[in-house]
């Protein structure tokens, strides 16, 4: 059902003014401020006509929000009846609610503010079911439900860190089995045990594996990884064929003693495939034996799996059918690179287990992943309309937006919800780090196109104690760094941009684990109260479908090539006609496109015509192939 929510206008009159809550409108003339400068494009909703409260207010917000039709339903709307968008600017009623909402985990020196995002309490009490709702769909999850109806599969991250939580006791000790097996694997290899055929001991990482079998690993190696681990680790993480070169490269003579980890849940990905392919013919070249240096990190009996056990690779690590690749990181897919590098894979998953003991509690304000989403629904209207921008001020956690990204938007950007209808639901997410990129984009977040809420992640731990220097009276590197998150977060908040706060003591396993817990819960959490699956990905397939066509089609094109090539004189075609003996002819553009990447390649020849007046090209193969090989 389509709703109209309420009009705002300059002629309006005072029954649009939303409702006063305890905590707004204590400088009026500040508020007045804020919404000449931040609020235009501001949609308002349910309104309240309980107005006649403040009248500077009433001009301000006339002056500028504007009309906002929404297509959502009646129940989407539950939670919303919000004065949106009036932010607190009074400093003592601010630091009040400051105090009142800070959450605090004192095992894991990590805090949650919240007091920068400006949701009511009366928002917070229409939230309350829906988040009574969740907390018990979680419980079940927990328990072994069949969470992701679609593949009918359980969703079981959270037993990876209390296995004694797994509703089976042959999961529990599959589990058991395989953290054993890494420390002791990993053991092995560190200690010089294992060593690779040629070289006296193993040095290196070369991690294959693309989505959630690479960012977790990506993230956790850029942040816990010593600054000379006992194997340094490289990734490849796409078909691109000249980032694979870079890599083998840049290994030279250490192939020899590099493991390679080839990470796939399904086993049949196919940049993992051609990254393993390429590093094999890598080897070979070499001279090396690569089963002696290959482990795979996949379901039983999936395509890799038989591989790497028919070609009889060093070893082979479970990851089960009940974990999602983007939640794998506590799984062998994570732990056992981690553990190779030196990182204590035991305080991550304690870490991550405290996390998850917190974020099981049924009270709102008690519980940081529920936080999360209440700020995440409210920052977003509960169907993404602003994004989130992820700004951890420490470089060992650059990659943190990045692993976030892939956990938050394949989790939450779904067509439909769990009842069928349609919904384009998400929440998009980015960022780097601060302070730099308060010399890149931060200008538009301070000033242009209100989009976004902020989350800052700040380390309060500057550098390991005995290192630090004041470098003018006073004041540290770390003081500036320190300076720069806090002024970015006051000077967002007075042009009404709201942003959470997340702060961990150090940078260590322990605190690395817990905020990849808190955000596994703030997702399946978010997408419990806005009704959807979190835990299946349909839409990636399109895509993948689509590039099987586009190489299915090549081949074709390949086989039309090559007969006209054959010939004698040899038939250079026009694009026209390849399509048309293709018996393609609406595939044109793409036959185009397939040829202009193949003359780039030096695998197609163009005889007339050039690639930027498509129409023009005359095409033919350099070699013929007398037995087509192309069909
Ligand atoms: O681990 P794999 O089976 O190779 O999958 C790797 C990635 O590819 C897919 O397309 C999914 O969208 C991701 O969720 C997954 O992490």
């Amino acid at each position: 059902m389509a709703a109209i929510y309420g009009l705002c206008s300059s002629s309006s009159t005072s029954n649009l003014i939303p409702k006063p809550h305890s905590w707004i409108v204590s400088y009026p003339h500040r508020i007045e401020e804020t919404f000449k400068s931040g609020f235009s494009g501001v949609s308002c909703k349910n309104w309240s006509t309980n107005g006649n409260n403040n009248n500077v207010l009433t001009h301000s917000v006339a002056r500028d929000v504007s009309v906002s039709v929404s297509t959502t339903t009646g129940d989407d709307m539950a939670g919303k009846s919000k004065s949106k968008r009036v932010l607190e600017m009074d400093p003592q009623v601010l630091w009040e609610r400051y105090t009142e909402w800070l959450y605090q985990h004192k095992d894991l020196g990590l805090y949650l503010d919240v007091s920068r995002v400006g949701f009511t309490d009366e928002f917070v009490q229409e939230m309350e079911p829906r988040f009574m709702k969740a907390f018990k769909a979680m419980e079940e999850l927990e328990k072994g439900a069949i969470a992701n109806p679609d593949e009918g599969r359980m969703v079981g991250h959270y037993w990876l860190r209390n296995p004694s939580l797994s509703p089976k006791a042959s999961l529990k000790l599959q589990i058991e089995n395989s953290i054993e097996a890494i420390c002791a694997f990993a053991d092995e290899i560190v200690g010089g045990k294992i060593k690779p055929p040629t070289a006296s001991r193993f040095t290196q990482i070369l991690s294959v594996g693309i989505g959630g079998s690479a960012l977790g690993p990506q993230f956790v190696a850029e942040a816990l990884a010593p600054d000379n681990p006992p194997l340094k680790i490289r990734f490849i993480d796409n078909t691109d064929p000249a980032g694979i070169d870079h890599q083998i490269a840049q290994l030279g003579p250490e192939l020899a003693s590099t493991l390679v980890i080839v990470v796939s849940k399904s086993g049949g990905t196919p940049e993992t495939r051609n990254g393993l392919l390429e590093v094999q013919k890598a080897f070979r070249e070499a001279g090396l034996n690569f089963s002696k240096q290959g482990v795979a990190i996949t379901q039983e009996s999936s395509l890799l799996d038989n591989t790497a056990r028919i070609e009889g690779w060093l070893a082979r690590f479970p990851m089960f059918d009940w974990v999602g690749g983007r939640t794998s990181e506590m799984s062998a897919v994570g732990l056992l690179a981690a553990a190779l590098q030196g990182i204590n894979i035991k305080e991550m998953l304690a870490g991550a287990s405290l996390m998850d003991e917190a974020t099981r509690s049924r009270e709102i304000k008690n519980n940081p992943a529920a936080l999360l989403a209440l700020c995440w629904y409210w920052a977003t209207d509960g169907v993404g309309s602003k994004d989130m921008v992820v700004l951890p001020y420490k470089d060992s956690l650059l990659l943190f937006s990045r692993y976030l990204q892939q956990l938050v938007m394949e989790s939450l950007g779904k067509e439909f919800d769990l009842d069928g209808n349609r919904v384009n639901q998400g929440l998009t997410v980015y960022g780097n780090k601060g302070s730099t990129d308060q010399h890149a984009y931060i200008q538009q977040l301070r000033d242009g196109v209100h989009n976004f809420f902020v989350t800052f992640i700040e380390v309060l731990r500057d550098r390991p104690p005995g290192h630090d220097w004041e470098l003018e009276p006073g004041v540290t590197c770390g003081d500036y760094l320190f300076g720069m998150l806090q002024g970015t977060r006051s000077a967002l908040y007075s042009n009404a941009r709201e942003s959470i706060t997340v702060t961990v003591q150090e940078v260590t396993p322990r605190s690395v684990g817990a905020l990849i817990a808190l955000y596994e819960r703030a997702v399946g959490i978010y997408a419990s109260i806005v009704n959807i699956n979190a835990y299946h990905q349909p839409g990636v397939e399109a895509g993948k479908k689509a590039a099987g066509e586009v190489l299915a089609l090549q081949k074709r094109v390949l086989s039309v090539l090559n007969d006209a090539s054959c010939k004698d004189p040899v038939e250079p075609l026009s694009i026209e006609e390849v399509a048309d003996r293709c018996h393609s002819p609406e595939d044109i553009e793409m036959i185009y496109k397939i040829i202009a990447h193949m003359a780039a390649n030096d695998r197609a020849v163009i005889s007339e015509g050039h690639c930027g007046s498509p129409r023009s090209i005359k095409v033919f193969l350099g070699e013929c192939n007398v037995e087509d090989l192309y069909d």
